[in-house]
């Protein structure tokens, strides 16, 4: 076991001190990279989400995503502020048998399912508009059963942009529906750092083989890739480039943002968002299946720590928007809930 490993609360890793701007960095991985990237019931929904927010869009062709005449209402009372969740999968088979896994893709353990759970339990008064999750089928399952928690009970569907058929053939003709549902966008680019040659390979016993210091490093410096891998800063300027392009936008428009990802693509999303220097990032480890909220304001990320369950009082008071949705849900729980 590569002890030196073990994961800590994100909260006690992260020193406060010596922190730079990561904006000039994130500017050069863009340039320098080669990768790309019925009636009272309806009331209260309506309520509900005019709380929660807004709309806008990142493919007009999927009719989930183009705004529906309730959005569009919705779209006038938009406001600059609104959630950003991050979560990282719950514990996959390959995290039990601690092997590398990285781009390859393996499902969730039976721990992981209930992290997963528990995860959604945690953010289950939070709103969530629109959800980002890696093309990996870990952090999707993650995503799916931490929303069948959420007390909106909207129904989370994976849109399909892989072809124009499979947008097409899976278009949904509803209004209604369309408004209970929540979007959730996969992109390759949120898929965990390629481990290269290591990709497989028992994390204890390569420290046995390389050396401790050897695994390390190719496991937490900024700029070192694992053998025909990719390093964090590899990962980060497709990861980073993304949640620029695709999901800061979202969050600009006022929409509530959940990304389930995986611990290193999230890594280097954290370290952009508490501007976290090269040196900062190799001390930040994530838990798998904690949720972690930050709220987006004036173009501005402030970090609002790990929710510790649905009722803590703490992270409703962060901002009025928030308690607001949540009191509006604990008004129309018999209709929420049911
Ligand atoms: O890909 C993996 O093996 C894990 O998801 C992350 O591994 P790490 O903690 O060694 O970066």
């Amino acid at each position: 076991m590569a002890t030196a490993m073990s994961h800590q609360s994100i909260a006690s890793t992260i020193s406060q001190s010596s922190r730079e701007p990561l904006n000039v960095q994130t500017k050069r991985f863009k340039n320098n990279s080669s990768l790309s990237y019925h009636t009272s019931r309806k009331r209260n929904f309506s309520k509900i989400e005019a709380v929660a927010s807004q709309t806008s869009s990142v493919s007009s062709h999927n009719t989930l995503l183009s705004p529906s005449k309730n959005n569009i209402e919705h779209s006038k009372k938009k406001t600059n502020e609104a959630a950003l969740i991050l979560i990282r999968h719950g514990e996959s088979l390959w995290n039990e048998k601690n092997l590398f896994t990285g781009c390859v893709d393996v499902p969730l353990t039976e721990k992981g399912v209930e992290e997963a759970i528990e995860a959604g339990k945690r953010i289950s008064n939070i709103p969530v508009d629109i959800i980002f999750t890696s093309s990996l089928i870990r952090a999707q399952m993650t995503a799916m059963l931490a929303m069948i928690q959420h007390r909106r009970k909207k129904v989370p569907i994976i849109l399909h942009n892989e072809s124009e058929k499979a947008q097409t053939w899976s278009q949904v003709f509803s209004e209604e529906t369309k408004n209970q549902s929540i979007p959730v966008i996969p992109a390759w680019q949120l898929n965990e750092r390629m481990y290269g040659e290591l990709q497989g390979l028992n994390k204890q016993e390569t420290a046995e083989r390389y050396g401790k210091q050897q695994v390390h490093e190719w496991r937490r410096s900024y700029d070192i890739p694992p053998p025909k891998g990719e390093s964090l800063e590899m990962c980060a300027e497709r990861a980073v480039a993304y949640f620029e392009d695709n999901i800061e936008p979202k969050l600009a428009a006022g929409k509530n943002v959940m990304i389930a990802a995986h611990g290193n693509s999230l890594r280097s999303i954290i370290m952009y968002l508490d501007k976290l220097t090269c040196q900062e990032v190799i001390s930040l480890e994530l838990s798998t299946g904690i949720p972690l909220l930050y709220i987006f304001k004036d173009g501005k990320f402030m970090k609002r720590g790990s929710p510790v369950g649905p009722t803590e009082p703490g992270v409703y008071a962060y901002t009025k928007g928030l308690a607001q949705y949540r009191h509006n849900l604990d008004e129309n729980s018999e209709v929420v809930c049911s």
